[in-house]
């Protein structure tokens, strides 16, 4: 587990609270029933097996995902939400959306870079249309993130000029470049060839050990015993287990989640 990460939350803020999160496709009951907690500096793994909800879940957190059901808080503000006529529900305030989201950084699998800006263009493209900041103040500050992530040389290189390690390093400045009060990572390094994880998960480790509040969906079990403070095993749509990367990994019970060991986490 890293250094200086705090087991109890209790005097620390709640970040972000999903409760009783219930999400369904169709017939397909994805989610059933999940609450999480992440305290300011929590870095949460949710691990599991293919299927079982994890992604499902941080793109429910902002609200890429409606759920059917549960309740959502950022930063104490709870996300309204409304049933429309057919029974489906909808954000209740579009403004409220974009405020709750400009406090979340999210990282896709696939980067999802603006293919015909450069790094840095992709960097700034929020803090400048988004945040309404000042061209000049958000290039600084892009270039501090780009230095930040190793990226500095390439900022003015298109994506499609990168490694994949690349792309994603430059796709982790863009989403702090929001200052966002915690980061929503999905499976950040599955689309990655082995040998480019290490750069990205050393990145992730950087942000975890200055204190940023993180909640991390992956399939490297080392990396959430090493870095995460809590994690969360999903299965069928339910938690199964949580709590300490020591209680979850260690355990006798443990070994469905010891069977998503990777090899090349040993
Ligand atoms: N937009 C969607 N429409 C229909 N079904 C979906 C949609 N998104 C996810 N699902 C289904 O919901 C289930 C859970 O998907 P989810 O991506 O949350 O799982 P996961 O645990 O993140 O899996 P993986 O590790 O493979 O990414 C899967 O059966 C998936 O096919």
């Amino acid at each position: 587990m890293r250094d200086g990460a705090v087991q109890d939350g209790a005097n620390r803020m709640p970040v972000v609270e999903l409760d009783d999160i219930h999400k369904r496709f169709g017939l397909l009951e994805v989610l059933k029933g999940v609450s999480l907690t992440a305290h300011e500096g929590d870095v949460i793994a949710l691990i599991g097996a293919s299927g079982s909800g994890k992604s499902t879940l941080l793109r429910c957190t902002n609200l890429l995902e409606i759920p059917n059901s549960g309740r959502i808080l950022i930063g104490n503000e709870e996300i309204r939400l409304n049933r429309t006529s057919d029974g489906t529900m909808q954000v209740a305030d579009q403004r409220q959306l974009q405020r709750i989201r400009s406090r979340l950084g999210m990282v896709f699998q696939s980067f999802n870079l603006w293919a015909h800006r450069t790094v840095l263009e992709n960097v700034i493209e929020a803090p400048v249309h988004v945040l309404g900041q000042p061209r000049a103040e958000a290039i600084a500050r892009g270039e501090e993130l780009l230095r930040k992530v190793g990226l500095y040389a390439k900022k003015d290189v298109y994506p499609a000029f990168l490694s994949g390690g690349q792309q994603q390093r430059a796709a982790i400045a863009r989403a702090l470049a929001i200052e966002p009060r915690v980061m929503l990572f999905d499976e950040p390094t599955s689309a990655l060839d082995p040998e480019l994880v290490g750069e990205v998960l050393r990145v992730i480790r950087d942000l975890a050990a200055e204190g940023r509040t993180m909640i991390v969906v992956t399939h490297e079990m080392a990396f959430a015993r090493d870095v995460a403070n809590h994690v969360m095993f999903l299965h069928n749509g339910t938690v199964e287990e949580e709590g300490t990367p020591q209680k979850v990994f260690g355990s006798p019970e443990s070994e469905r989640c010891r069977q998503f060991v990777r090899p090349r986490d040993h």
